[in-house]
């Protein structure tokens, strides 16, 4: 079995447990529910720079990334960067976050936040919503075209900014549909782990206009943002870059002052 089919079995028990554990009501009655959302996607359009920088501890394709960083400040960090968002992993087993984290930067940073999760359930976008998050990642490869469409209708209705992420072609002709925000191009396959800046450059031209192209995974220096503009991204998710230095906030403000 594939490491992304593990992941959704484990998540799908995760997510069983807790239904059980908290009812949605719950969620609703928490502070950050009602608060008012800020747009990602509005913010990338406007920024000629575009950065979404990410807050991982590990992964499944590197282990350990970075095991001492600290959640506050590194949110502080990113927004003093001048970061347009921050993504924080929220998955335990796999990427070492929790909602914790998410709940943490949302009380030091006034940036749009990206809840990276496995979504499966409406239940994990109602959770999002409540720990403060602005913005909802669905990911094509483990959704049909009818759950996409839920799913992110749903995220809608919350006013949620969405991330609909895609590696290939046919990943993106099943997702394309008027509820998403943007579109991302994971230049990661999430199956064998292996990168490559090519997809989001092959990808761009078939991804409407009306979606602005956010390019994830493996960025690592100025020339490939300045390249994959040429192909009309406006969005670059970067973690690893950031997050393998002691200080993630420095190092995506030296990075951000040079483009
Ligand atoms: O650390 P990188 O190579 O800069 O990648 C960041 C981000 O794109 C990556 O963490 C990611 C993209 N899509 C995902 C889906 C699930 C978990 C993680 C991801």
């Amino acid at each position: 079995m594939d490491i992304l089919k593990k992941i959704v079995v484990d998540k799908r028990k995760e997510v069983n447990f807790k239904k059980e554990l908290i009812p949605i009501q719950a969620f609703e009655m928490m502070p950050f529910f009602d608060r008012k959302t800020v747009s990602l996607s509005k913010k990338l359009k406007k920024s000629n720079t575009g950065i979404i920088a990410e807050f991982k501890r590990k992964s499944p394709s590197k282990s350990m990334i970075n095991e001492t960083a600290n959640i506050e400040d590194v949110a502080l960090g990113y927004e003093e960067a001048g970061a347009s968002g921050m993504s924080v992993l929220t998955d335990e087993k796999y990427f070492g976050g929790t909602m914790d984290d998410l709940l943490l930067a949302r009380e030091n940073c006034n940036l749009p936040l990206l809840r990276k999760e496995f979504i499966i359930d409406e239940y994990q976008i109602i959770e999002a919503k409540a720990i403060g998050a602005d913005v909802i990642l669905l990911i094509a490869a483990i959704l049909t075209r009818g759950e996409i469409k839920q799913f992110s209708e749903f995220a809608k209705s919350l006013n949620l900014d969405v991330l609909l992420e895609v590696h290939n072609e046919e990943e993106l002709q099943k997702s394309i549909m008027p509820s998403l925000d943007m579109l991302g191009v994971n230049n990661r396959n999430l199956k064998t782990f292996e990168v490559s800046l090519d997809t989001s450059k092959t990808l761009s031209t078939m991804i409407p206009d009306d979606f602005v192209k956010v390019s994830e995974s493996g960025i690592s220096n100025i020339e490939a943002i300045k390249e994959l503009k040429l192909y009309g991204y406006q969005g670059f998710l970067i973690g690893e870059n950031f997050m393998k230095t002691d200080n993630p906030g420095a190092s995506a403000k030296d990075f951000i002052s040079l483009l």
